[in-house]
């Protein structure tokens, strides 16, 4: 069989004891490649200062062997926070007004995959396979093919792909459809973020549907896929039912004592709907008095990308929010919202999770969402808890057990949290059964192989 080479901007480095960071790319690859084993290249999440970064620590843990590159400040700068973060996602999470154009940092980005294409190359063997991962690396391949590689390259988008008239807004938006197209394999999480990508090569006349999944632009023809991200099923259920035992956990089931607990666990990000959830929330107590006393909202925000100005500013935003509805709505001996603004380890979240008898995951629009499986994996299965769920996470499209929600409609959020907390439990049952069969299924050793068995059975692309 091939080596596996995974590029991804954000590795779990191991020299952090290998526990991954918030945010479910890092999760969910470390699952695909401890199975697999290969080569995980990617940013070290340090920076060089304005030195050149010193050449590639390898650091091998089992069968992975980990790359990883130091960027300067300018590169994390403009890469990074810059074209990845404040252009890339708010564009693909539909949020043009957000979208902050810099020819410097457009050329940032171009600049760095070039970067990481000369480090990796010399990595590469001629039968590797390399799968490439997330909106910051779409220029990779190109910049590999220019080097003469010719290995089967994939790549796998882990946030949604936006309509033309959205894409299009972006000044370099033909330089990262030309991107896509040197790879053999592109994947996406739902079929509208295909059916999106097919519509952004229609609209201009870049490319054509050959059918059979394949797509030909800029002389390239490539499958496009749909590839819906799981988790370690069965594995995570297990985690979740012994975290009971777990010190924090009881502590935390000991602190709740008879009220319902109500959960939301998101990097601290835009597209993630809290301040709408928080509103909802909030909605929900006045319009059901007889709730108050009666439940515990705990929302887990680790802070993310905090250079980012938007997301600097949410942090203060979410706090205040949160304080202002404690303040309104809670009695000497009840705080209906705890909010905690730090990352908690999955162990001790796969407890919470089932401590929780609605888990909230509202995004406004969100790629895949594995905090939603992640809670339905974590219940009890003769006393399930109930996913109130965003239609507009990529996981609405697996979880046909969750109340869908709409959650730019507060007083419809509002109302599904009540319908939730009321739920019979045959209803429960048989909603969360719906749900786990697919999740057992669907997990994401599934994921990984099904990605990469389509890339293997890819034409050649060394002819
Ligand atoms: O690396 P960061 O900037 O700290 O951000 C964390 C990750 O956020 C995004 O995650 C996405 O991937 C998940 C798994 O496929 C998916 O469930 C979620 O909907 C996406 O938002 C980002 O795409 C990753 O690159 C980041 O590492
Ligand atoms: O305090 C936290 C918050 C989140 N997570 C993990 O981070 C991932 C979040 O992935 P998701 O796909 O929901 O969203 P993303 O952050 O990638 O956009 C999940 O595996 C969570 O268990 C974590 O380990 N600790």
């Amino acid at each position: 069989m091939s080596r596996l080479v995974i590029v991804s901007n954000r590795v779990p480095v191991p020299d952090k004891g290998g526990i991954a960071p918030a945010g479910g790319l890092a999760v969910a690859l470390k699952v695909a490649l401890e199975e697999h084993g290969g080569i995980w290249m990617g940013w070290s999440g340090r920076s060089s200062g304005e030195n050149e970064p010193e050449p590639l620590a390898q650091l091998h843990q089992g069968n992975i062997t980990y790359a990883l590159t130091d960027l300067t400040d300018t590169d994390v700068g403009e890469y990074y926070h810059g074209f990845a973060n404040r252009v890339l996602w708010p564009i693909c999470h539909y949020r043009l007004d957000l979208a902050e154009y810099g020819r410097k940092e457009m050329a940032g980005y171009f600049r760095v995959n070039r970067f990481f294409a000369h480090r990796l190359a010399p990595l590469v063997r001629p039968d590797d396979v390399i799968w490439v991962h997330d909106y910051h690396l779409i220029p990779l391949a190109a910049e590999l093919r220019q080097m003469g590689l010719k290995n089967r390259i994939g790549f796998f988008l882990h946030i949604p792909w936006p309509p033309a008239d959205v894409l299009f807004t972006m000044p370099v938006h033909e330089e990262i459809m030309r991107g896509l197209s040197h790879y053999d394999v592109v994947g996406f999480q739902t079929d509208h973020d295909l059916e999106n990508f097919a519509g952004c090569l229609r609209r201009e006349g870049i490319g054509d549907e050959l059918g059979g999944g394949r797509f030909s632009a800029y002389g390239r023809v490539f499958k496009g896929g749909i590839y819906a991200i799981g988790i370690e099923t069965a594995a995570f259920a297990e985690f979740a039912k012994k975290a009971l035992t777990n010190k924090t956990v009881r502590k935390a089931r000991e602190s709740i004592e008879h009220r319902s607990l109500i959960i939301g666990v998101d990097r601290l990000d835009y597209s993630k709907g809290i301040t709408q959830r928080i509103d909802a929330f909030e909605r929900f107590i006045l319009a059901n008095p007889a709730q108050q006393g009666r439940v515990t909202y705990l929302q887990i925000t680790p802070k993310s990308r905090s250079e980012v100005p938007e997301y600097e500013a949410m942090q203060r935003t979410v706090a205040e929010q949160a304080g202002r509805v404690n303040g309104a709505l809670g009695a000497v001996d009840w705080v209906p919202i705890r909010y905690i603004n730090r990352s908690v380890g999955r162990h001790i979240l796969a407890g919470l999770y089932r401590l929780g008898k609605v888990g909230l995951v509202t995004p406004l629009r969100d790629g895949m969402n594995l905090v939603a499986k992640e809670y339905v994996a974590a219940q009890d299965p003769d006393d399930p808890g109930v996913l109130v769920l965003s239609r507009f996470a990529g996981a609405a499209r697996d979880l046909k057990g969750a109340l869908l929600v709409n959650p730019y409609d507060i007083e419809g959020t509002a109302n599904a949290m009540a319908r939730a907390l009321s739920m019979p439990l045959e209803e429960r049952k048989d909603r969360w059964k719906t749900m786990m069969d697919h999740l057992l299924e669907h997990d994401v050793s599934r994921w990984c192989r099904d990605f990469l068995n389509d890339l293997a059975t890819s034409p050649d692309p060394s002819g």
